[in-house]
């Protein structure tokens, strides 16, 4: 049984079609990424799924329970996009008055618990018309997490939060995840995205472009390698051959003696790299290799062209 589960699902307004058939697959237990530029697509999905927009077509199931359908409300977390919050209430009276209206009631002490989880025991008492718009991000976060959902919606969990703060929210996303939780998250952050996500979905013009773990991503963007290499000098008699050959096997060549950076389309290359230094008697003393981030995926770059 999938945590999330889509055929087909598609939302047209008017005539334009917003998000065009989708179909998606997501694991229990996984902390998937869903990502694509302003207006891709991302809202309206997670708002079918959620139960705030209705699909104009297809098909969709969370937890294996066919939507819509009030019965899998209980067991999923939605973060709100923009968190409204009743100004008169405290952050602690916040989270117990809207658990109050659920089925699950939380006590005072699993409010405070999370609240401290989200990283705002300190303003469990203060007003939310006081709060800063990281504080109600965490509210938001708290809001999502307080019933014990097994599924759990984030959308943008740590933009507008301090560093120490994001790094507080990554860790409890990590123990979501630990606990056997389903995270489905949107971030424009996307070093936060690759350094957390099991998985990720790139969406483009209401479909989905790309999907996978990073390694797939970058197996099938069969994105370029950086190398770089410190070695013994290059004699001055072999430098034109040497600077020659090594265009031939890779790109963006930079020489800097004793320093070498070059960009290699595969693995394959770099054992010939090295193989090539030891014959002409070259040592080699350190080499470092750099993987395409998920930015650089994201943005397309650094395909390869062999
Ligand atoms: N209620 C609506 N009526 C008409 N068009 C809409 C409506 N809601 C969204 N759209 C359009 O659907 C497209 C997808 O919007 P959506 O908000 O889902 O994108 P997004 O990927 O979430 O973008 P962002 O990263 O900016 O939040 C956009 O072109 C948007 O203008």
């Amino acid at each position: 049984m999938y945590a999330i589960e889509t055929n087909q699902l598609l939302k047209a307004y008017g005539s334009t079609p917003v998000v065009k058939g989708m179909n998606l697959h997501v694991a229990k237990g996984e902390i998937f990424g869903f990502l694509g530029r302003n207006g891709a697509g991302k809202s309206t999905f997670i708002n079918m799924l959620t139960g705030i927009v209705h699909p104009s077509s297809g098909e969709y199931s969370l937890l294996g329970i066919k939507g819509p359908n009030d019965r899998v409300k209980q067991h999923i977390g939605v973060m709100p996009d923009y968190s409204t919050f009743y100004p008169a209430l405290s952050a602690l009276e916040h989270l117990r008055f809207l658990s109050s209206l659920s089925k699950k009631p939380a006590t005072k002490e699993r409010c405070l618990e999370v609240l401290q989880q989200v990283g705002l025991e300190e303003h469990a008492r203060k007003k939310t018309a006081k709060f800063s718009f990281g504080m109600k991000k965490k509210l938001g976060i708290a809001q999502a997490i307080i019933h014990d959902p097994d599924l759990i919606f984030l959308d943008e969990p740590t933009s507008g939060i301090d560093a120490e703060s994001a790094l507080h929210i990554h860790q409890l996303i990590r123990q979501l995840h630990k606990n056997g939780k389903t995270v489905f998250m949107t971030s424009h952050n996307l070093d936060e995205v690759e350094k957390l996500c099991t998985r990720i979905a790139i969406m483009k013009d209401g479909q989905i472009d790309k999907i996978g773990t990073m390694d797939e991503l970058r197996a099938f963007y069969r994105s370029t390698l950086t190398v770089k290499i410190k070695h013994s000098p290059i004699p001055e008699s072999k430098y034109g051959i040497i600077t020659h050959w090594l265009q031939t096997i890779g790109t963006d060549m930079e020489i800097n003696n004793p320093y070498l950076s070059l960009n290699l389309p595969s693995e394959k290359r770099i054992a010939e790299l090295i193989h090539a230094f030891t014959e002409w008697k070259i040592d080699i003393f350190r080499v470092e290799v750099k993987e395409p981030s998920l930015e650089e995926i994201f943005m397309n770059k650094r395909i390869n062209k062999e």
